[in-house]
């Protein structure tokens, strides 16, 4: 899928990008196009290519077919290479990849050894102190804790002053309080200084909460891509859909251009009558009240997930439990007998 948009405003543009190792298809006919200073999510299971993507994009991996333009020049395709030095990229890994025998100065000054040495002290200095990474100068990456480790490698690939950032998973290896503070300074830094970023993640919620466009990948290809709301509330498809939510399910036939449910019909255009659909709706769609509307179920357990109350009931005519979440106490218990009803403005139809 394209992202349709002027041509002066494109970064990056791949077309038709495709690499195979062995007997494994890594990535299969991507095309996709940024606009300057957009932060973009990679995002998808394990092994289904964004890494290989990232790499295809720095230069440091091939396409075997396919283009890569970077500000509507050629850098990879049949008859060009332009090495990853010379792409005006940054590159941040998961694991930093700091150098452990250099002092957060010296790792900074290792990327910009291209500029004459008065240039480069300027641009390590001004990184530095824009970070505040002052008082971390002299140390040596093991006399650093990981966030600190994050930011000097932030520093060291920010130094040169990259036109587009690639981050693998550059936030994984933080704890989750952490990582939510330093993924968003990180992200506003980066929107700051205008840079395109291309970021990789497998957290949906991450893609979601950093990313303008999110490109979700499946098996090398991508399954769709565009601003995060739209992927979260308009999924093209069943993968879409239960990647960014862990749905309840129903199945049912359809009839009259609707599917049948015990919590009433929903609008289902385009299938036939007897057709079997699927029904997904949100834990969070459904209601559970003592009383009031809706159609009788039983609970079969509650508990407690921080400040989300997460309810399993039965109803009569589904043989599988529902899961409702809310962030009101409903003060059920397991056993008690109340009533379920669905918003079904919410509720996805595949
Ligand atoms: N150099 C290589 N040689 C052989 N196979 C490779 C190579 N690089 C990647 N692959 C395979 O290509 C597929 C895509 O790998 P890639 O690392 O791009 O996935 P990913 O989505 O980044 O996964 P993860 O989230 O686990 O890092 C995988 O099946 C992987 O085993």
């Amino acid at each position: 899928m394209n992202i349709q948009l002027m041509k002066s405003d494109r970064h990056l543009e791949l077309d038709g990008i495709s690499r195979r190792f062995g007997n494994v298809q890594a990535l299969d006919d991507v095309s996709l196009a940024v606009e300057r200073g957009t932060v973009v999510c990679l995002v998808g299971h394990s092994g289904c290519g964004k890494s290989s993507l990232l790499r295809v994009i720095a230069g440091i991996e091939w396409p075997d077919h396919g283009r890569v333009l970077l500000d509507g020049r050629e850098v990879s395709g049949a008859a060009s290479h332009v090495e990853p030095e010379n792409r005006n990229i940054g590159f941040m890994f998961q694991d930093y990849a700091l150098f452990p025998h250099l002092s957060v100065t010296d790792n900074i000054l290792f990327g910009l050894k291209r500029l004459g040495r008065r240039v480069a002290r300027e641009r390590c200095d001004e990184i530095i102190e824009r970070l505040g990474l002052g008082h971390l100068a002299k140390r040596f990456p093991h006399m650093l804790s990981g966030g600190e480790q994050q930011r000097v490698a932030l520093a060291r690939a920010l130094a040169p002053q990259p036109g587009i950032m690639l981050m693998d998973e550059p936030f994984s290896n933080l704890d989750r309080e952490l990582r939510h503070v330093i993924r968003s300074e990180t992200i506003d830094l980066l929107r700051e200084l205008g840079t395109t970023v291309i970021m990789v993640t497998h957290d949906p919620e991450e893609a979601l909460s950093a990313g303008d466009v999110v490109v979700l990948m499946r098996a090398g290809r991508i399954v769709q891509s565009g601003a995060g709301a739209e992927l979260y509330e308009r999924p093209s498809c069943p993968y879409a859909a239960e990647f960014f939510c862990s749905f309840n399910k129903v199945r049912t036939a359809c009839r009259s251009g609707y599917a049948e449910t015990p919590f009433g019909r929903f609008a289902a255009p385009g299938f036939a009558d007897g057709e079997q659909a699927t029904v997904y709706i949100r834990p969070q769609c459904l209601r559970v009240n003592c009383e009031g509307d809706g159609v009788e179920c039983t609970v079969v357990d509650c508990e407690l997930i921080g400040e989300i109350e997460q309810t399993s009931i039965t109803v009569a005519a589904l043989a599988e439990p529902l899961r409702v979440r809310s962030t009101d106490r409903s003060r059920l218990r397991k056993g008690d007998t109340a009533r379920v009803s669905v918003a079904p403005e919410q509720v996805l139809i595949f």
